[in-house]
């Protein structure tokens, strides 16, 4: 039986470090295709397609400069062509591109598909929430997994160890993406509560924020994989979304405007993210039991001073 083809949709700085590991572990297991193909949001670099450069160079020179790329890993600017024939979808953009690309490829994916995704953040929905892995579900018909842990993509990329969490509600989908991402120093523990894994990644990148500026139902257990607290402490202290919030504070500039100063085109999950569950927050009327996370929000989006973050603990509904 020919092995399954891997489609990567994204290739930013953590989709090209990610790229590097796939494209290495499909040629050391039958199970998959050996070629990669890896969708490109294509741009020009230097009066270059930025495509072309990765498969002629095997380097994104723009979102991972100073790695190479395996040269079975395939930069293709088309989604509808990228996704042709893969049996296994790797997404890893931005959250706030993934409903306009799933309708994009909608019509091109193959039977029998399963996805991962990597991606952290979460999007706004009628009834309150919706993860990332919700949308794609959705919108695509195909079981998703989900990919997240302590892990800076330009560390990943060095080979330095690190520990991340697969949250798979089917569990042999679970190892097989095991099997495609696993390294002697990228280590994958494949858990069952796929939503709490995923809620993990996403609302860590708002509390880095905050240190830039300064329940129920689950397991507690999973908090303790590479997705949780782990996750918490790495993003605050080298993740981007701190950085930007430090120079915040240092500058008068916006959120915005830093971004893309600092970031040559990477993109924040924080603040975003920090407008999404203030909306959601909002709505259900509980943004008082979430000071932290609303006072984020209104430094990033409302003028709050960030002098004032710490009134945000000190009226903490626990101590009042
Ligand atoms: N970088 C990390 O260290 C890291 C680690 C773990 C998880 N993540 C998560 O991975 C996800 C992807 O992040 P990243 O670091 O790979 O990306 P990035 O921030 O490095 O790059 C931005 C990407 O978005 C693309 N893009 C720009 N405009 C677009 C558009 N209109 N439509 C589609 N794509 C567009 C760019 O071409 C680029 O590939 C995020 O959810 C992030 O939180 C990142
Ligand atoms: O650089 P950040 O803040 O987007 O965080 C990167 C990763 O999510 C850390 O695990």
């Amino acid at each position: 039986m020919p092995g399954k083809k891997v489609c990567i949709v994204g290739s930013g700085n953590w989709g090209s470090a990610i790229a590097k590991i796939i494209g290495h572990n499909v040629k050391a297991s039958n199970r998959f295709d050996p070629m990669v193909n890896m969708w490109v949001y294509e741009e020009m670099i230097d009066g270059k397609k930025l495509t072309e450069i990765i498969n002629t160079e095997h380097e994104n020179v723009k979102y991972l400069p100073g790695h190479k790329l395996p040269k079975n890993v395939v930069a293709v600017p088309d989604i509808t062509e990228a996704v042709k024939g893969a049996k296994i979808l790797v997404f890893v953009i931005p959250h706030q591109f993934i409903g306009k690309l799933c309708d994009q490829m909608k019509p091109h994916i193959a039977e029998g598909a399963i996805g991962i995704s990597l991606i952290k953040g979460i999007d706004e929905g009628p009834e309150g929430l919706t993860l990332i892995s919700d949308i794609i579900r959705e919108k695509l018909q195909i079981d998703v997994s989900v990919l997240m842990g302590a892990n800076i993509a330009s560390e990943v990329a060095d080979e330095k160890f690190c520990e991340t969490t697969i949250g798979a509600r089917n569990e042999a989908n679970g190892h097989i993406f095991k099997e495609l991402m696993q390294t002697p120093n990228f280590r994958i523990a494949v858990v069952r509560e796929s939503d709490t894994v995923e809620l993990c990644g996403a609302l860590k990148n708002i509390v880095a924020v905050g240190a830039g500026f300064c329940d129920g139902s689950v397991s507690s257990t999973t908090f303790l994989e590479s997705c949780g607290v782990a996750d918490l402490i790495t993003t605050c202290y080298g993740g981007r979304n701190r950085k930007v919030a430090e120079a915040f504070v240092r500058t008068s500039k916006s959120i915005a405007e830093l971004e893309a100063e600092m970031l040559n085109g990477q993109k924040l999950q924080g603040p975003q993210t920090s407008a999404e569950v203030y909306k959601i927050l909002k709505k259900r009327d509980m943004v008082n039991k979430f000071p932290l996370f609303a006072a984020v929000y209104q430094i990033c989006f409302e003028g709050r001073q960030v002098k004032e973050f710490i009134t945000c603990l000190q009226n903490h509904p626990e101590h009042l």
